[in-house]
């Protein structure tokens, strides 16, 4: 079998995969937060971790995989926005489910029949949490105080060990919310009191709700045991939601080893920062799909940055991912049967390496392979039953490609002729007819945008 490696956080190398139990290896990757569309950002670890969960199936054999994301159904943000938008929570809740779904479905990850895939909300854990968080004050890791329960970080001496930095130094760089009840302005919450308006659970501590760290123990515990093998989610949960999660489970249950393989996802940016909802600088993956850009074309553009590496969303990378798609969907048409192509399945075996394996899509496409070609685009999640409509529905006819390519070279020309005007004119109006132009150092091309108007782009002529 390939030797898979994957990039451990925890140790900060990558390191050979070994699963504790190879007939059933399991991944937990936290899950979204339902208040809200998924913005291009959330996106970016659903694939990744489709990715990984396909080659894991591959590799052990599809009965032999556990992947578990959870539904974060409890937090300050979705009671905020159910108040905000006059609505219950669970109605809130209930749609954006639906919405991620439909959207993430989009992107080619669907898993509404795939029997190893498992989707727990905390709403249905906190029988597990209560029980997790009154151990952890048994083994004096948490203390009550005013309704509230704290996990004592200074009791866990590891603490920090995924981020490689002590407790002091994480202190003076975070955000910690100094409160009369905490012993230490570090711990941090594991259950706090409701108010009546506020979804609540009776416990031992009154009537409250959990925190959002203990969610995700709690959940893995149900499904996947104390220790299992990897555990994922963005680069910007490691601190302090990892790290948390850490706590809590190594220390209610100090003989498991909670997750083996820590794997975080670098960021989708907007101009070098996160995207994110508290800066507003994002746009939903529904806002691009409305757009007409296609959930494979979103899917190929995440594909070609490796998944450590933060990465920016343009309307180049767009248009060239069509254009490449259509290209392949083409070839791979007349395709029956076929299997994936081990260099696809090595490439990924090397953390990931979702960058070489469309690299050996091209080679797959330039030999004229359409069997290895089509079960390869099967395989990363680029094709599903049939070609997409998109690809076939609007070919550029030969005329139309004809006379951009003249409009291209015209440009061209007028560039080397110093005569900028004119350059800067063509590509305007090339751009306002809705025809995407990449230029690089090999020159130019193209694809046609959602909004292509070819009455403009004649008129140009
Ligand atoms: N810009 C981004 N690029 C890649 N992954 C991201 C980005 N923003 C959030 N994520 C990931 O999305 C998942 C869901 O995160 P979370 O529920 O915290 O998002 P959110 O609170 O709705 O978004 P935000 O981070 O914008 O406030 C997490 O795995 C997180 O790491
Ligand atoms: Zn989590």
């Amino acid at each position: 079998m390939t030797t898979l490696r994957l990039h451990n956080t925890k140790t900060r190398k990558k390191e050979v995969f070994e699963p504790i139990d190879p007939g059933n290896v399991r991944m937990y990757v936290c899950g979204p937060t339902v208040y809200d569309r998924a913005h291009l950002g959330n996106a970016r670890p659903v694939v990744v971790f489709d990715v990984l969960y396909r080659l894991l199936k591959h590799l052990y054999g599809p009965g032999h995989v556990t992947y578990v994301r959870n539904i974060t159904d409890v937090e300050d943000k979705i009671i905020d926005r159910a108040r905000e938008r006059g609505i219950a929570i669970d109605e809130l809740t209930r749609t954006t489910t639906k919405w991620f779904h439909q959207d993430m479905a989009a992107l080619g990850v669907d898993y509404a029949q795939d029997p190893g895939f498992k989707e727990p909300k905390a709403t249905e854990h906190i029988g597990g949490m209560i029980a997790m968080i009154e151990d952890l004050i048994a083994r004096g890791h948490a203390y009550a105080a005013e309704g509230h329960v704290l996990f004592r970080v200074r009791s866990y001496a590891d603490y920090g060990q995924l981020s490689g930095r002590s407790v002091d130094d994480m202190i003076a760089g975070a955000r910690v919310e100094v409160a009369p009840y905490k012993e230490d302005p570090m711990d941090f919450v594991l259950w706090k009191p409701s108010s009546d308006d506020q979804p609540g659970w009776e416990s031992p501590w009154g009537r409250g709700r959990p925190g959002w760290h203990i969610e995700c123990s709690a959940m893995s515990l149900a499904l996947l045991g104390e220790s299992f093998d990897i555990h994922g989610g963005g680069i910007d949960l490691q601190f302090p939601h990892h790290e948390n999660e850490i706590a809590q489970s190594c220390c209610a249950h100090p003989k498991g080893d909670f997750a083996r393989y820590w794997l975080h996802n670098e960021m989708l940016q907007v101009e070098g920062k996160k995207m994110s909802k508290s800066l507003g600088n994002f746009f939903t993956v529904r806002d691009l799909l409305d757009q007409g850009v296609p959930g494979e074309v979103i899917r190929f553009v995440f594909l070609s940055t490796h998944y450590r590496k933060p990465m920016d969303w343009t309307e180049a990378k767009a248009a060239g991912a069509r254009r490449t798609l259509r290209k392949w969907y083409e070839q791979a048409a007349s395709a029956s049967g076929g299997e994936v192509d081990e260099a696809i399945v090595t490439a990924l075996s090397n953390d990931l390496n979702t960058h070489e394996a469309i690299a050996v899509l091209h080679d797959l496409s330039g030999q004229g392979d359409a069997e290895g070609l089509a079960a390869s685009l099967r395989f990363l999640g680029l094709l599903g039953d049939s070609v997409p409509a998109w690809a076939t529905e609007s070919p550029v006819d030969q005329g139309t490609t004809a006379l951009i390519e003249s409009l291209l070279a015209a440009r061209a020309e007028a560039r080397k002729a110093r005569d900028f005007q004119r350059a800067d004119a063509l590509r305007d109006g090339i751009a306002a007819a809705g025809v995407i132009v990449m230029d690089s150092a090999e020159g130019s091309s193209w694809d046609l945008g959602p909004d292509f108007d070819l009455a403009k782009l004649e008129a140009l002529n």
